[in-house]
């Protein structure tokens, strides 16, 4: 098993190179970012369909020894100067979260597809204005996408399809970065550049609970925010809570955090040690009397089903699916537990049960969710997993209730918006 778990992980960062089909869709990355490798590089290398043509990025030295780096033909110095690039087709956007709106609508502009990383843009009011730009209703439109990779892998899709959200009561999903993992000066922590762990884990987080319930809150019903210590930017969360009551009257919990520490033995030396949690996503369900024919007069027999997903956020490199029911007697009539017991059962999911689907074990959720921004592209049948503009304006939505509630700013709209 350890072995499978070694081969599956260096697979994922060092893929097959299949040869590149003719009609190849050539991506443009706007940025030198940390996260291209991870999200579309490498992922590319093991798709027949995809190049990845160009880098911009405004420093011509950094471009070029990133260029270098990962094989990129072609380096532009300035961001316009690669969307106005007749040859390439599609465009990924990892900058900053503030500046998703403005390069975005200027990709679309240009008539590029859009590969746009999450959280899509800096408040609903962006979203609204992103997802409904006249140039996605014309006939031949560009495609967009939110890339919230981990709604694209088997996984995250396998413990959805265990859910039965008219029958939810409570759903929790909590997404935690260990303290010191991301610098206190980092653009996560700009709130001018729309930062902020509700724009970060959260966003995560606040997906997962949208896709257990099948549905949008009705309301945030609470919501607490730890800021970030002095000296650093006064309007940026660093960690949130949130609660939020769905139509069906469930109640939904995140719990996210950029800078976790503590929660060991001997608090006072440990309280500043970085804590390791693990993402999970978990959603109980109302209880259901069951038949028994083991069950003395006045006895029923309920069952209650939680369902968790263990590593939500990056489900290829490992996670588990655990289904736990949890089975009372009780005394019919005064309600009394007599007796009670838990039946677990855990699954995983790396490739689809489907085989018309594609997918190989070693493929990442970022591997996943190629494969679909191509497919939708050039009109190919895929696994069916897509994110639509409506949803990330109701993503969006869901952000800015949660700042609203904590009684902070929403993260400020681009100026280009007000062009
Ligand atoms: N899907 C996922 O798993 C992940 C998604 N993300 C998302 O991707 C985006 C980028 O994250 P990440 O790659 O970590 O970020 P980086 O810190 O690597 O920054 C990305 C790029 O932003 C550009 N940039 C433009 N303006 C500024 C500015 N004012 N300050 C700093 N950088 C600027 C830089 O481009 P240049 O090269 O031109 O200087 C930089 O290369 C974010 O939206 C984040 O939420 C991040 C990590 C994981
Ligand atoms: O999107 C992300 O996913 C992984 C995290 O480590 C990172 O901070 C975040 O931006």
């Amino acid at each position: 098993m350890f072995i499978g778990f070694l081969r599956r992980n260096w697979a994922i960062s060092h893929p097959p190179q299949p040869a590149k089909e003719d009609q190849v869709l050539k991506i443009g990355l706007l940025g030198a970012s940390k996260i291209a490798p991870t999200a579309v590089i490498e992922p590319a290398l093991n798709h027949p369909s995809v190049v990845i043509a160009a880098v911009a990025a405004r420093d011509p030295a950094k471009g070029q020894e990133y260029a270098k780096k990962h094989n990129i033909p072609v380096v532009y110095n300035s961001y316009q100067e690669l969307i106005d690039e007749p040859t390439i087709d599609a465009i990924y956007i990892a900058l900053p979260n503030g500046l998703h709106y403005e390069w975005a609508a200027k990709s679309l502009q240009a008539g590029k597809h859009v590969l746009l990383e999450k959280p899509s843009v800096s408040n609903s009011i962006e979203a609204t204005a992103l997802f409904r730009h006249p140039s996605l209703t014309r006939s031949n439109a560009p495609v967009i996408i939110e890339a919230v990779h981990s709604r694209f892998h088997p996984a995250f899709q396998t413990f959805i399809s265990l859910l039965d959200p008219p029958n939810i009561v409570s759903a929790h999903s909590s997404a935690k970065a260990p303290g010191g993992y991301v610098a206190l000066d980092d653009i996560r922590f700009n709130y001018d550049l729309a930062g902020g762990s509700c724009m970060d884990p959260g966003s995560y987080a606040i997906m997962t609970l949208r896709q257990m319930l099948g549905a949008e809150p009705e309301e945030c019903l609470e919501a607490n925010a730890r800021m970030l210590p002095q000296g650093y930017d006064q309007n940026c969360d660093q960690a949130i809570t949130a609660k939020f009551r769905f139509p069906n009257g469930a109640l939904g919990k995140i719990d996210v955090d950029l800078n976790e520490v503590g929660g060991y033995w001997l608090p006072w030396i440990t309280m500043h040690w970085p804590a390791i949690s693990i993402p999970a996503c978990s959603a109980t369900h109302r209880e259901v009397t069951v038949p028994d024919d083991k069950l003395a007069v006045e006895e029923e027999h309920v069952i209650v089903k939680t369902v968790t997903l263990l590593n939500y956020l990056l489900p290829h490199h490992w996670h588990r699916i655990d289904i736990s029911e949890k089975h009372m007697v009780r005394n019919i009539r005064t309600k009394e537990t007599l007796r009670t017991w838990t039946v677990t059962a855990s699954k995983k999911a790396y490739k689809w049960d489907d085989p018309k689907k594609k997918g190989e074990a070693y493929w990442s959720s970022y591997r996943y969710q190629l494969e679909e921004f191509v497919n939708k592209i050039k009109g190919r049948d895929g696994s069916g997993v897509w994110i639509d503009g409506e949803d990330s304006i109701n993503q969006m939505r869901m952000i800015d209730s949660v700042y609203q509630k904590a009684g902070l700013l929403h993260r400020p709209s681009s100026k280009y918006l007000e062009l």
